[in-house]
């Protein structure tokens, strides 16, 4: 049963509260087991007077409990629960147990073609899923994702999804770097609810992973013009299905970009599937 933590009430005393694995902007990680079945798991902690700064925030995290609460995806962080006391908000969170991803790889500079094409193929996977049952996440970007003990990545944080954030204000305090041009234009917002704005940001993971740096990176000025322009170049070393499949996201018009499937499909995917990652290592013959 991958649901160990059955109990629809939980409370902090049924946790041995371990090592902190993180902060974010609004909370703070530990590592925590649960007593009776040692189950391990992630324990994201709120501060309630943090969150009722009026931000919004309260609302992005009773989305985030609502929306994650209901997803059941290998590359998507499980939520468990969820309990509150006095003074905080509890998240019971799904350990993956090779912490963040963006820390990887800014420690790698930049991931092997291999590498970038299974994550690729494996946020493809999770956008499907998560598209499918009318999620959007909208927040796409390194920060947003972590390892798990198999090397496989976990979308996680979906504070921003569904619904579009309802003031730019929020949107605007985090990196431009990921915003689709149809989200920085002012202007009509029915775009905002287009899951094809997932298809830009991963586009622009694709680069970054890649290159090492997001294609629009610049002065919050000039990478406001250039995400509007779709303006950036991509160095010669990066293979040409790389560069294609790139090319194929990052298109200023929503509908014109490279759906799900097609992107499942892509040569470049093709090539970095399990089989071709052998190939790739050159070790193991194919059977
Ligand atoms: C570290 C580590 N090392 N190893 C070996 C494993 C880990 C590990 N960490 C986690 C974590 C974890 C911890 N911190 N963080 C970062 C963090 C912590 C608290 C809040 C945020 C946050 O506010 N976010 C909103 C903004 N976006 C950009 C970002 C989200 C963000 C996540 C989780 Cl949730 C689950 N499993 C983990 N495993």
């Amino acid at each position: 049963v991958d649901q160990p933590l059955v109990p629809k009430q939980f409370h902090l005393g049924m946790f041995e509260i371990g090592r902190p694995l993180g902060k974010g902007k609004f909370g703070r990680v530990y590592l925590a087991r649960e007593r009776t079945t040692g189950f391990i798991c992630a324990l994201k902690v709120l501060y309630k007077s943090e969150l009722q700064q009026g931000t919004g925030v309260e609302k992005q995290v009773r989305r985030e409990i609502e929306i994650q609460s209901n997803l059941r995806h290998p590359n998507i962080l499980k939520l468990y629960g969820h309990f509150h006391d006095s003074k905080r908000i509890f998240l019971i969170l799904e350990y993956a147990g090779k912490g963040e991803l963006y820390k990887h790889l800014r420690r790698e500079q930049r991931f092997p073609e291999w590498k970038a094409a299974q994550y690729i193929a494996q946020m493809a996977a999770a956008l499907r899923y998560l598209h499918r049952k009318h999620v959007i996440h909208r927040d796409i970007k390194p920060e947003n994702i972590l390892v798990g003990i198999h090397g496989e990545i976990k979308i996680s944080d979906f504070g921003w999804s569904v619904h579009a954030p309802n003031n730019r204000r929020n949107t605007l305090c985090g990196t431009l770097d990921y915003l689709p041009p149809e989200m920085i234009k002012s202007g009509s917002k029915d775009n905002w609810y287009n899951e094809k704005v997932d298809l830009w940001s991963l586009g622009v993971l694709t680069y970054e992973f890649l290159v090492g740096e997001a294609p629009f990176e610049d002065t919050p000025i000039m990478t406001h013009k250039r995400i509007a322009r779709a303006d950036m170049t991509i160095p010669d070393w990066v293979s040409k299905e790389a560069k294609d499949l790139i090319k194929k996201l990052l298109v200023l018009d929503p509908e014109k970009r490279l759906p799900l499937e097609e992107v499942q499909n892509h040569p470049w995917i093709i090539k970095h599937c399990v089989k071709g990652e052998r190939a790739a290592n050159r070790e193991k013959p194919l059977k």
